[in-house]
């Protein structure tokens, strides 16, 4: 027997940090959505009790390392297991870019586990217990468009965005999300309007949404990456309504409502950049079929 899930990538449209907490984590506040660029996962039972991972790409570790492979060893000891399982990731977003594709990856493998062990567990039991493995995990097991605060565990599904085009840019860098976080000055941020945001979306007022984008953290992985920025003015000039950072980075987002513009955006980036994509926002959340 076999599951096949797919696994897509998140954007965060606002990103505020509140303060660090005494664990070590920041309290955030941010919008986030899925989008049209995901990976696939295939889970087949195995004879032997035993996890195995199997990926194509030279960046995604094939141990216990990989999320994918976190996730199905949580569901074994959490529900004493004694199954095996393969998990084949074909790989399509890019790693360590701040699109969560490894929090995506576990997300699609619990909700796939669920249904080959016949765990007959709710979104919201897997939305817990992807906490337990990251913290962009609990949104990617929903997907669609939220609100998320904690530590970004804590999640409030909205409806999505107007439909518009996401053209994604990914500079020949991998950033560690620890590192931003650690060089982040809590008493020198600008805090975006996630408010504003959440409404604009409730009103479905693109214009306003672009006006709302914003993450803190952007301006930190600039700093250290200054490739981020050439991207986004890039990105700018070739005439994306709005652009930003995703997550920790360093990917650049731009947004595009226009079909007619979405070529000269993308083939402009192209010249700057191996890693560009044109995709479309989801926004509409994951169905436990
Ligand atoms: C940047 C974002 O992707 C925005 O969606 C998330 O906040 C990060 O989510 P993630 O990659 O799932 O993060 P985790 O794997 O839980 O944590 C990685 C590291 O990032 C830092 N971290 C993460 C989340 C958070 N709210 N505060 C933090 O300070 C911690 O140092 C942590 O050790
Ligand atoms: N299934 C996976 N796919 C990709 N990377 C993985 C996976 N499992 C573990 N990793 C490790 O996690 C690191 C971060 O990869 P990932 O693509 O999840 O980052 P990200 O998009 O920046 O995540 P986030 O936006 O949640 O911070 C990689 O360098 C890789 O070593």
């Amino acid at each position: 027997m076999r599951v096949l899930e797919k696994a897509p990538a998140k954007i965060n449209l606002s990103l505020d940090v509140l303060h660090k907490r005494s664990d070590g984590y920041h309290e955030v506040n941010m919008v986030m959505t899925t989008i049209d660029l995901a990976d696939r996962i295939e889970l087949k039972l195995l004879d032997e009790n035993k996890i195995r991972i199997i990926s194509h790409n030279r960046f995604v570790p094939d141990d216990d390392r990989n999320l994918a492979y976190q996730a199905a060893q949580l569901l074994k000891d959490r529900f004493g297991i004694q199954k095996g399982v393969a998990i084949t990731i074909s790989k399509c977003i890019p790693v360590a870019a701040g699109l969560a594709g490894g929090s995506s990856d576990a997300a699609a493998t619990l909700r796939g586990l669920n249904k080959l062990w016949n765990l007959d567990l709710s979104l919201d039991d897997l939305a817990k217990l992807g906490a337990e493995i990251g913290s962009d995990v609990s949104f990617c097991v929903y997907g669609g468009t939220a609100v998320a605060t904690g530590r970004g565990e804590k999640i409030e599904l909205i409806d999505p965005p107007p439909h518009c085009w996401v053209v994604l840019a990914k500079p020949d860098i991998g950033v560690s999300t620890a590192e931003i976080y650690r060089h982040l000055k809590i008493n020198d941020i600008e805090h975006p309007d996630v408010s504003g945001m959440v409404k604009a979306i409730k009103d479905q007022n693109y214009q306003e949404i672009c006006a709302k984008l914003g993450n803190v953290l952007e301006s930190v992985t600039m700093k250290m990456y200054p490739e981020v920025a050439l991207i986004k003015e890039q990105m700018k000039r070739f005439g994306a309504d709005a652009v930003l950072m995703s997550g920790s980075g360093p990917t650049v987002y731009g947004l595009v409502q226009h079909e007619s513009r979405l070529h000269r955006v993308y083939n402009g980036l192209r010249g700057f950049c191996d890693q560009v994509y044109a995709v479309r926002m989801l926004g509409d959340r994951i169905a436990l079929d």
